[in-house]
Parts: C-alpha cells; sequence; structure tokens
C-alpha cells in the first residue's frame, strides 16, 4: 500500500495496542493549553480506546486529572434519529456508560445531537452551529464503517456534505445490527451525523481501523483516489490524518 505523503500510517499488534496509542493521543490533545473541542466516535472500534483514555486519565496525577475533566469539551459525531438517551442502544447511552459516568464529567461536556428533537433537519443545522461557536474541533477520533462511511457519511457523500439527518444504508444497519437483537430492519434508518465539512476542519484526525473484516475497506481507502463513492477516501486529502490500524486490519490476515 502506499499512502499519500500527508497521511500517518502506524501499524500496532492488535487492538489494544491501537487503543492504547489512540487514548494516549487523546489525552495529549485534552492536556495541551486552550484548546479546540474533541470529536468524538462511538462504535465497537471505540469500547477499548475509551476504556484505556479512562485508565490513562485516572492513572494522572490529581492535579493534572482535573485540569483534563474541568477543561473537557466534546462533540460526537453522531446518533441515531428517535432514540433516546436512556436507550442502552443510543450513542448518548454509549458515552455516558463508557466515558462520562467513569470519569465523573459533567455531561452538557459530552455534546451529542439531540436525536429526539422534532425536527431532526433542525437539530443538525442547529449542532453544526453549536460546534462552529465552540470553533470547530481540534482533533477527530473516527472509526471507519464496512461501506466507507466515517460518522454515518454513508456513500455516496460529497467532501463538503454538512451536519445533516442521513438516511443509513441495509449495509450500516446489518454492520450495527448486534445491538438491536441482530435485526437490521430493528435498526433505526435515520441518524443525525457530522458531515465530512466539519470532519475535514478539524485540525487533527485519529482514524482507528480494527480487525480482518475492516481489511478490504481500509486497503481501498488507502490506495483509491478520493471519491464520493468511498467518504472515508477523502481524508486522504486533510493535510494531518494519522491511521492507527492493527496488523489484521492491515493485512486481511
Ligand atoms: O461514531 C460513529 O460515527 C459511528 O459509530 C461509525 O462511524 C463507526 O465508527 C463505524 O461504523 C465503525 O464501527 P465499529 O467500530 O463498530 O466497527
Amino acid at each position: 500500500m502506499s499512502p499519500t505523503p500527508q497521511l500517518e500510517l502506524i501499524q500496532l499488534d492488535d487492538p489494544a495496542a491501537a487503543a492504547q496509542l489512540a487514548a494516549k493521543r487523546l489525552l495529549e490533545a485534552r492536556s495541551e493549553g486552550p484548546q479546540l473541542p474533541l470529536g468524538l466516535a462511538t462504535g465497537r472500534t471505540m469500547e477499548p480506546v475509551y476504556a484505556a483514555l479512562v485508565s490513562l486519565i485516572h492513572a494522572q496525577p490529581e492535579a493534572d486529572r482535573r485540569a483534563v475533566l474541568r477543561n473537557w469539551l466534546s462533540f460526537n459525531l453522531d446518533d441515531y434519529v428517535g432514540l433516546s438517551p436512556a436507550d442502552p442502544r443510543s450513542f448518548a447511552a454509549f458515552m455516558a456508560s463508557r466515558l462520562v459516568q467513569p470519569l465523573g464529567l459533567v455531561s452538557e461536556r459530552v455534546r451529542l445531537p439531540d436525536a429526539l428533537a422534532p425536527d431532526p433537519a433542525a437539530e443538525a443545522r442547529r449542532y453544526a452551529a453549536e460546534l462552529a461557536r465552540n470553533g470547530g474541533i481540534g482533533l477527530q477520533l473516527l472509526g471507519l464503517g464496512l461501506n466507507g462511511h466515517v460518522g454515518f457519511n454513508e456513500p455516496p457523500c460529497a467532501a463538503d456534505a454538512p451536519c445533516r439527518c442521513v438516511e443509513l444504508s441495509a449495509m450500516t444497519r446489518r454492520q450495527n445490527a448486534a445491538a438491536f437483537g441482530g435485526d437490521p430492519l430493528a435498526v433505526p434508518h435515520r441518524a443525525i451525523s457530522l458531515g465530512m465539512a466539519e470532519i475535514l476542519a478539524a485540525r487533527r484526525i485519529l482514524l482507528v481501523v480494527t480487525g480482518v473484516a475492516k481489511a478490504p475497506v481500509l486497503r481501498r481507502l488507502l490506495t483509491e483516489s478520493p471519491s464520493a463513492a468511498l467518504p472515508g477516501s477523502w481524508l486522504r486529502q486533510h493535510p494531518c490524518v494519522t491511521v492507527l490500524a492493527d496488523r489484521a486490519a492491515l493485512t486481511g490476515a
């Protein structure tokens, strides 16, 4: 594979090692002086990342830990339209159980779109405006969908697509069906997602890809010309992207 010069590609042994390095990078970003909000993701790839981040933060000296938590501000990429934050399958609940509660964060500092808003399109515009008022994303953490989505930017997706209400593809609903009793039809059909526009406006991007199932899509992302057919491929036009991939995702074995 021959990634573009801008893209830093780091191979790790396994998901745990990738998570450890991702957590270290996130904590460094949170510990640097005045800063822009973090952009956060959900999904299975992120479970060990947040577990490692929680451990790293708890291992900090008290004053440093307090400073990190006091200054915390993050914006998640997305959530399913219609799921309450109390619904364990919502991304709001994912963040509450994996980050807000273990760290004792003030929940308003871990922001997500309001999935229960009566007008999801208007909520997407409100969420984008709130992010813009806070200066946009500093470091954006991303996972990669099997169909090449980042956030819920499903293919085809233009590089300037803004935060909006999106239709989830059948492939994404299959990918995420496990949380819905294994039934893709039970997965909500719509979500509110930051767009490629907000993602590509982040100062830095950290893409974490693990597991053999992601090998084909990662190979395409690293080798194909950026195009709407593979939304994650737009990342190759960003000046500061790091890809953390485990051996299985990179080699397919
Ligand atoms: O936060 C997000 O926007 C989504 O959850 C999504 O983009 C996720 O990162 C990928 O679908 C990979 O999901 P897995 O990590 O579960 O494979």
